[in-house]
C-alpha cells in the first residue's frame, strides 16, 4: 500500500555512508526530520550535507545494535555493505517498535521506495513496481516526467499555492465540508484570479481569493 509517511520532527538514523546512504539522504532532507548518519565512510556528497549542517554525522563503525537505544530513533534506515549487519539492525528495531529499512532487504523493510517525480514539492508523483523491476521504475520515472512537465504547468501549480492558503482559512470560516468544496472550486475557476495567475500577480489573486471568502454566504 504506498502512504505517505510524515517524519516532521522526529529522529531518521541512516547506516552506511555509499551511494545507497546518499539517495535516502536525499529523500528525507525534504522530511524537515533530523538526520544522523552514522558510518566509518562517507562519500564526498554525504560530507557536503555534514558541512552545510544539513545532516549530523557520527563515525563510527557499527557492530551492535546498540545505537538504536543511545538514539532512540523514529525510524532507521540500513545500507551498509554488510547483509548480516544490517539483518541484526532491521530484527531489533522491529521488536523495539523502530520503523525499519535495509537497502538490501525489501522483504523485511516496513516499507519501499518508488520512483518519484517531484514538482516543487508540492506534487509528487510515484511509480512503483512493487520490487519487480527497479530499474523499470526509473525508466519510466524519466519518460513520465517529460509527460508530466508538460501536462502540469505553472499556472496550477501557483493555483495550488493559493488553494493551500485559503483551504486552511476557509476550515475556519465555512462550517459545512461541502459548502468549502464549492468555495475551493469557484476559486479554481474564477477567471479574474485566473487571469491574475497568469500575469504573475500572485499575491493580488490570493488576495481576491481571500475577498471572495470574507464575503461568502
Ligand atoms: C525506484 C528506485 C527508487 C529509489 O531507490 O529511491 C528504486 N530503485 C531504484 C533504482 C535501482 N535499484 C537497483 C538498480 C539496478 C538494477 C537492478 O538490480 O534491478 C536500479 C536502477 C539503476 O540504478 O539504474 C538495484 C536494486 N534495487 C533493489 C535491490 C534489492 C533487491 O531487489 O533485493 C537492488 C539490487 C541491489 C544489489 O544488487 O546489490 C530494491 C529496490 N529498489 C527500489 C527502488 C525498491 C522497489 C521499487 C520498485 O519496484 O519500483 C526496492 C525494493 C527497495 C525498497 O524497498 O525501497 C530507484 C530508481 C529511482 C529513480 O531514478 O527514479
Ligand atoms: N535498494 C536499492 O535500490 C539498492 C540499489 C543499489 C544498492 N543497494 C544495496 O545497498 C547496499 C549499499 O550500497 P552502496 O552502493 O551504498 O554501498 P557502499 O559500499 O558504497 O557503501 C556502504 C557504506 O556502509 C559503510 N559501512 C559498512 N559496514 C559498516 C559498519 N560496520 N559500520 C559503519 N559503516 C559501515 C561503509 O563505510 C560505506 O560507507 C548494498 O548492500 C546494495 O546491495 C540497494
Amino acid at each position: 500500500m504506498i502512504v505517505n509517511l510524515n517524519l516532521q520532527g522526529k529522529v531518521v538514523i541512516v547506516i552506511g555512508g555509499g551511494n545507497e546512504a546518499l539517495k535516502r539522504i536525499n529523500s528525507l532532507l525534504k522530511e524537515e526530520c533530523q538526520i544522523i548518519v552514522i558510518s566509518n565512510t562517507i562519500n564526498n556528497q554525504i560530507k557536503n550535507l555534514i558541512k552545510n549542517k544539513k545532516i549530523k554525522f557520527k563515525k563510527q563503525n557499527v557492530q551492535d545494535t546498540s545505537i538504536l537505544s543511545i538514539h532512540k530513533p523514529y525510524m532507521v534506515i540500513t545500507t551498509t555493505n554488510d547483509k548480516k549487519l544490517n539483518q541484526k539492525i532491521i530484527n531489533d528495531a522491529k521488536s523495539k517498535k523502530i520503523i525499519a529499512y535495509s537497502s538490501d532487504n525489501p522483504e523485511l523493510s516496513d516499507f519501499s521506495n518508488p520512483a518519484i517525480i517531484d514538482f516543487e514539492n508540492l506534487i509528487q508523483i510515484a511509480i512503483f513496481t512493487g520490487g519487480k523491476s527497479p530499474a523499470m521504475a526509473k525508466k519510466l520515472r524519466i519518460e513520465s516526467e517529460r509527460v508530466f512537465k508538460k501536462l502540469i504547468t505553472k499556472e496550477e501549480i501557483s493555483q495550488m499555492k493559493i488553494q493551500n492558503i485559503v483551504r486552511e482559512i476557509a476550515k475556519n470560516k465555512i462550517a459545512k465540508q461541502n459548502e468549502r468544496k464549492n468555495y475551493l472550486n469557484s476559486i479554481m475557476s474564477n477567471k479574474e484570479i485566473k487571469q491574475l495567475i497568469k500575469e504573475g500577480q500572485l499575491k493580488k489573486a490570493e488576495n481576491q481569493a481571500r475577498s471572495i471568502l470574507r464575503n461568502w454566504k
